[in-house]
């Protein structure tokens, strides 16, 4: 798709754009102009692009624009619309408002597909007949267990466990009233099953492809005025139907007709459906949004909701309210504002789960379900909550639209997250530019290699530096070379390094993340003896941190006062590795990797964005690092076990080198390595590249209008030719 739609064109409403315009958002970036009419137009979609690459606004400015459509027409009173009217539908279909909530769907009504590993999913045909010899084919499109044949639209979704419907399963089995009995051979991927109703001499039978088994019900005596609909129950499955619609793979027996072929006084209507006829106005229930974003920290929920209240900002009225749902803010507070009503909540795992579970957050309006940084999420453990959650959630709303899932992240390309997208999507759409994780162009990373096996300077530097005491019960002794003495060097050295290419770097301002909190404060505490700190603004190495154990109004006021520039650094765990957006960011450095790879990726994402360049250090030790690595009950408070985890202490062995070369392996790139004394010279086209400045400036790469310019150029020479030649043609024929 090309790069140059305009908003107008991807379908995105005027009031928005205006919005959008004055964020100086000209044009989508390539991950909107995928993501936007693919949102619009009602599918699941997961999405991969690098970091910076605009994911926020992809899928926040259709989903703000669907939900307030949705609310002007609800508070207006109009009628609700409905994408399936199975009263009036003559064609024969799946019917999505007689089904079992996860089972999916496609727009034809012609294939399902149930995830479930552990629960049968079934739905039923919109029309059915009262009489006459019908057949339809279903053939098995996905491996997995599943049964088809003929029911009652008051029988169980769960065909042939009751006395109202009839089914035939892959084991070889039929079923009727839970009463399974061997018939005909099992079936599975690529079979295709010939359902067959008899209503002149009330039978039922099926066939495997092409071969019939002849008669495996008599229907009842008191079935045989109800009307019969083509059903089908599936576990981890799928199916695909034809009713006649398309040419059969296997002729049907003499005498049977297809179902689409059935006449009005052979034909029965599901009335189950959205209520398509309501006139009556409705106000939005309270505390039950349209919309809910799971982030997975405070800072980000915090920036995507701000991000919301700038795009809404054109929108007419009813005005869309949207609420945050973090921890450390007043639980109070957020049940008031939900009471007064609400159409978007972003929040956080651990908040959501508390207002879910205690009934204070209503999930009966959910249309729209993202997970944003999702392998984040997974991480975490918020795999059981995300799927708790989705089971709460409606799967088609109250006005007959279905359940939108949205995922995204930098690293979407993991196996857990490939589960949950089976699991809970249907039919997603990947849109995935560049098919692997991958760094943008405008973030340089590079490594150092901290030796100190060469490097004896940590002798003269331990008295002012310190460090996590994970080796206070070591002797460390400046002669020897033991393992725990070159942990304990690497560890002062860090500090001394990051110190080293501050000034080297001569760095204007950086984000700066450690392993653990207590590695945050420790330099936070060293930077203030350098004369740095939260309150020395002016200082060179003025800096806040920002982790889990600072409380919520401090990390706020942290962050705040790094992101206006007020303070130069912002030390942090990986709590602020994934999604924080702060414009002009000229440097990140890794004091420590972390040690999941993906979160290398997120974290020098941190710079290079908005089309700026950026700088990634990582400073990196050569030799094993004893390290914290709490498993005890209070999670490193107080806690002096220094002892290694296997030996049941808090501590881990823990292997920069390797980590390095996981990073490598996963991005198939070897990063470039600097000296100790920083010189990064980077240029392009002649010109040094500055960091934190525009791209474009730097002319490694243009922005929109400079890409444009040269098709602009052409079109106006191609005009020109054109004009000459009619101008040339009204001469030559005078
Ligand atoms: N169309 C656009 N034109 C100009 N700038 C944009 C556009 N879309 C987004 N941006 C800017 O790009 C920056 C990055 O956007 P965003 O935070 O959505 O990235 P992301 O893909 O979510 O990154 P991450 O993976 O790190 O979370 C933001 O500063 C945002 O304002």
């Amino acid at each position: 798709m090309s790069p140059f739609r305009s908003y107008i064109e991807l379908g995105v409403m005027p009031e928005i754009v205006e919005a959008t315009e004055e964020m100086d958002w000209i044009l989508p970036t390539n991950i909107q102009a995928e993501a936007i009419p693919l949102i619009l137009g009602g599918g699941d979609v997961l999405m991969a692009a690098e970091t910076g690459s605009g994911k926020t606004g992809a899928f926040c400015l259709p989903v703000i624009q669907i939900v307030h459509e949705a609310l002007t027409e609800t508070v207006k009173g109009k009628p609700l619309k409905s994408s399936v009217k199975p009263s009036i539908d003559t064609k024969v279909k799946l019917n999505p408002f007689d089904r079992s909530d996860q089972l999916a769907i496609d727009k034809d009504g012609l294939i399902c597909q149930g995830r479930e590993h552990f629960q049968w999913l079934g739905c039923r045909s919109n029309i059915g007949v009262v009489k006459g010899k019908f057949y339809y084919e279903a053939t098995v499109t996905d491996e997995g267990l599943c049964r088809v044949g003929w029911s009652t639209d008051i029988a169980s979704l769960d065909l042939g466990t009751d006395n109202n419907g009839f089914g035939f399963g892959g084991t070889g089995k039929k079923s009727y009233a839970r009463q399974f009995d061997g018939y005909g051979e099992p079936f599975g991927h690529k079979d295709v099953i010939g359902c067959m109703l008899d209503l002149d001499n009330y039978e039922i039978r099926f066939s495997k492809n092409g071969v019939d088994f002849g008669r495996a019900f008599e229907i009842p005596q008191k079935l045989r005025n109800s009307p019969f609909f083509a059903a089908v129950v599936l576990k981890n499955a799928e199916m695909q139907f034809n009713f006649g619609d398309d040419a059969f793979t296997f002729s049907p027996p003499q005498g049977f007709r297809t179902l689409s072929k059935s006449t009005t006084d052979e034909r029965y209507h599901n009335i189950k459906g959205p209520n398509s006829s309501s006139k009556e106005s409705r106000r939005p229930t309270h505390s039950a949004p349209t919309a809910l974003i799971i982030e997975p920290s405070r800072e980000l929920a915090q920036q995507t909701c701000d991000q919301i209240s700038l795009f809404k900002e054109h929108l007419a009225s009813p005005a869309i309210r949207e609420v945050l749902l973090v921890g450390g803010e007043n639980p109070k507070q957020q049940v008031n504002l939900l009471r007064e009503g609400v159409e978007m909540v972003v929040g956080t795992p651990g908040r959501l789960d508390d207002f879910i579970s205690s009934k204070k957050l209503d999930l009966s309006q959910v249309r729209f379900y993202i997970l944003d940084e999702v392998d984040g999420l997974l991480a975490q453990g918020h795999s059981e909550l995300i799927c708790q959650i989705y089971n709460k959630l409606p799967k088609v709303s109250t006005d007959g639209k279905r359940l939108q899932i949205i995922v995204c992240s930098a690293t979407l390309h993991n196996e857990a997250v490939k589960q949950l997208a089976d699991k809970i999507m249907k039919y997603p759409t990947w849109i995935d530019l560049k098919g692997k994780d991958s760094v943008p162009d405008t973030v340089h990373h590079v490594v150092c290699m901290i030796d100190p096996t060469k490097d004896k300077g940590w002798l003269n530097l331990r008295r002012d530096i310190t460090t996590d005491k994970v080796h206070a019960n070591d002797l460390i002794k400046s002669t020897s070379t033991t393992p725990e003495t070159l942990s304990e060097a690497i560890k002062t050295l860090k500090v001394h390094y990051l110190v080293k290419a501050i000034n080297a770097l001569n760095m204007e301002q950086a984000i700066i993340f450690c392993r653990t909190k207590l590695d945050c404060d420790n330099i936070e505490k060293h930077l203030i003896e350098l004369g740095g700190g939260p309150r020395a603004m002016v200082n060179q190495l003025s800096c806040v941190c920002l982790h889990s154990d600072r409380n919520r109004a401090e990390r706020q006021q942290n962050l705040s006062s790094f992101k206006c520039g007020q303070i130069r650094f912002l030390i942090c765990t990986d709590v602020a590795a994934r999604g924080l957006d702060i414009t002009g960011i000229p440097y990140v450095v890794n004091v420590t990797l972390p040690d999941e790879k993906e979160n290398y990726i997120h974290r020098i994402g941190r710079v290079g964005r908005a089309d700026r360049m950026g700088l990634a250090i990582s400073l990196i030790s050569t030799v094993p690092e004893k390290v914290w690595y709490h498993t005890c009950p209070s999670r490193g408070k107080k806690c002096h076990n220094t002892k290694l985890k296997e030996n049941g202490g808090c501590t881990i062995w823990y292997d920069e080198v390797q980590l390095l070369k996981n990073v490598e392996n996963h991005l198939n790139t070897k990063v470039a390595t600097v000296n100790s004394d920083f010189v990064v010279e980077k240029t392009v086209s002649g010109e040094k590249i500055v960091y934190g400045g525009k791209k474009s400036e730097t002319g490694e790469n243009k922005g929109h209008f400079e890409q444009l310019a040269s098709t602009v150029s052409e079109l106006a020479t191609l005009e020109k030719q054109v004009q000459l030649s009619f101008l040339s043609m009204q001469f030559n024929r005078r």
